[in-house]
């Protein structure tokens, strides 16, 4: 959708928030709920042609809907609800049909790596604000359109890696030692004791392709197995400990006997490592893939396994990817499916590099802090998707105090039209910024009543450049 439908529909449709501000309690043993006189109101299309007062509704913080898909962790849910925001929460992701019913109603909206928040989805969300994804990855959201729309996105950057990489070092053992198969042929009632083809790690080279939170943390952990570490990434970075970045992934996959994949699901990295690359491996390798399914070609995996170029291999990740727990396999999508099952020291994991108690209650913790700071103050600091802007601490409890924010089409002329609009008021302290079309403004002003914003909001909504005008106090 252009630009110039973004302004036309959010005049006509979309809700906008002039919310009481809270003050921000993160903490579930002290929570901030708001009181019945702390009201404030949304408004929609409150611009030239739309009168305020038809579209004028009570609004508070209880009003807050979020929706928290994927089996968000118990620690996000508590900090959410510890603020009285109305919080409905499910296990699993939904199919497309049924997300876009639910994402209509609400504001906030948490996922894992599983809810596709593509732009279809998206233009029917009409009252969202913000989206959290309770994990690294944020290939699965539209991010600029969410942007261009007014609707800031959060991740945790760093939660879980080290739980990935821990993954990683267990499967470069099972795999060099072929401890799936051994056990799966226990398992079956068969004592099969061999030493052929099965190696220490200790003086073995790892390959590291993404050399970022978790690449550099892997790196750290092989090296204390004695292991000889290289990585490619397309960024310059410095090695940790004594490894060595190479310059090309043709480079790495010629030294390596392990090569594991740590990069984002990018057009660049989507089958990054298909049959070139596995001609290119050196005869009785490994492959290890836990960043996204679509950077290994798997047909391709399977043929270099079944020629012997490839001796073993992990996946933690896949193409199409279920929306739950369940059956998996027995899909028309995977036509894979049974090749792949049928081989040999092959290790098929379920999406769990991120899995552990550790990792999911520190993501609940920092995703639904973001959040709340959102929500309740604006704040975008570690925002993926937007300028991040910040402003010290709030002083919109007071009772004529008000925190302007104005996301808007990042064009030249717009700050002067919108200090034109703040000029006739105490503006104490003001930050702007913008990141690619996108700019985002934050001032806080005092000495303003409560018509006096519903003015302020009307006149900032009829900006041409404006996305989205948020008002607390
Ligand atoms: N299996 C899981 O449960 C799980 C858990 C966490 C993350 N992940 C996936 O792992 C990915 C990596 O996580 P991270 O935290 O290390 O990310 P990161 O952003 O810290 O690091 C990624 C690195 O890849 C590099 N890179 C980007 N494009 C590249 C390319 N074309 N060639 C080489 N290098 C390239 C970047 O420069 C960066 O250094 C995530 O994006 C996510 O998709 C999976
Ligand atoms: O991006 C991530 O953090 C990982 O892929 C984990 O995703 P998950 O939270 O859906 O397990």
């Amino acid at each position: 959708m252009s630009s110039a439908r973004n302004i036309s529909v959010s005049q006509d449709d979309l809700i906008h928030q002039v919310s009481r501000s809270l003050g921000l309690s993160t903490s579930p043993a002290a929570p901030t709920h708001s009181t019945p006189s702390s009201f404030g109101y949304a408004t929609a299309a409150a611009n030239a042609n739309v009168t305020a007062s038809k579209h004028l509704k009570p609004f508070a913080t209880e009003d807050i809907k979020i929706l928290l898909l994927e089996n968000v962790n118990q620690t996000g849910r508590d900090i959410l609800a510890s603020q009285g925001y109305q919080v409905e929460f499910l296990k699993t992701s939904l199919p497309e049909d049924q997300l876009i019913q639910k994402i209509r109603d609400v504001h906030v909206i948490g996922i894992r790596s599983k809810t596709k928040l593509t732009a279809r989805v998206l233009q029917e969300a009409k009252n969202l604000i913000v989206i959290g994804c309770f994990c690294i990855g944020t290939n699965q959201v539209d991010l600029k359109y969410a942007a261009d729309h007014g609707i800031a996105v959060f991740n945790s950057p760093f939660s879980n890696s080290r739980s990935v990489a821990e993954l990683i070092i267990g499967e470069i053992i099972a795999l060099a030692r072929q401890l799936g198969d051994r056990s799966n042929e226990m398992h079956a009632g068969t004592w099969n004791k061999v030493s052929n083809k099965c190696w220490e790690v200790r003086g073995k080279t790892l390959g590291i392709i993404g050399y970022g939170h978790i690449g550099s943390q892997l790196s750290v952990l092989a090296e204390a197995m004695g292991m000889s570490v290289v990585y490619y990434d397309v960024v310059n970075l410095m090695g940790l400990g004594t490894s060595r970045q190479v310059d090309t992934l043709e480079d790495l996959l010629g030294q390596a006997d392990f090569v594991t994949c740590h990069v984002p699901e990018l057009p660049e990295t989507v089958k990054m490592i298909g049959q070139q690359q596995f001609e290119q491996m050196k005869t009785g390798s490994y492959l290890i893939n836990a960043s996204r399914g679509s950077v290994v070609d798997i047909p391709a995996l399977i043929q270099a396994m079944r020629s012997g170029k490839v001796a073993g291999a992990a996946l933690d990740v896949y193409p199409n990817e279920p929306a739950g727990n369940g059956d998996y396999f027995h899909n028309d999508l995977n036509t894979w499916a049974n090749d792949l099952r049928s081989l040999k020291n092959i290790i098929l994991t379920p999406h769990i590099g991120g899995s552990t108690e550790e990792a999911q209650s520190a993501i609940g913790i920092e995703v639904s802090q973001a959040l709340v700071k959102y929500v309740n103050e604006g704040i975008t600091l570690g925002a993926c998707n937007m300028p991040e802007v910040n402003l010290r601490s709030l002083t919109i409890d007071e009772p004529d105090h008000a925190r302007v924010i104005y996301i808007h089409q990042n064009v030249p002329g717009v700050l002067r039209r919108v200090n034109e609009i703040l000029g006739d008021h105490n503006v104490d302290k003001q930050m702007t910024d913008s990141k690619g079309d996108v700019a985002y403004l934050m001032a806080d002003i005092s000495n303003v009543d409560t018509p006096t914003i519903k003015d302020l909001y009307s006149r900032l909504e009829s900006l041409s450049s404006r996305i989205m005008t948020r008002i607390l106090y």
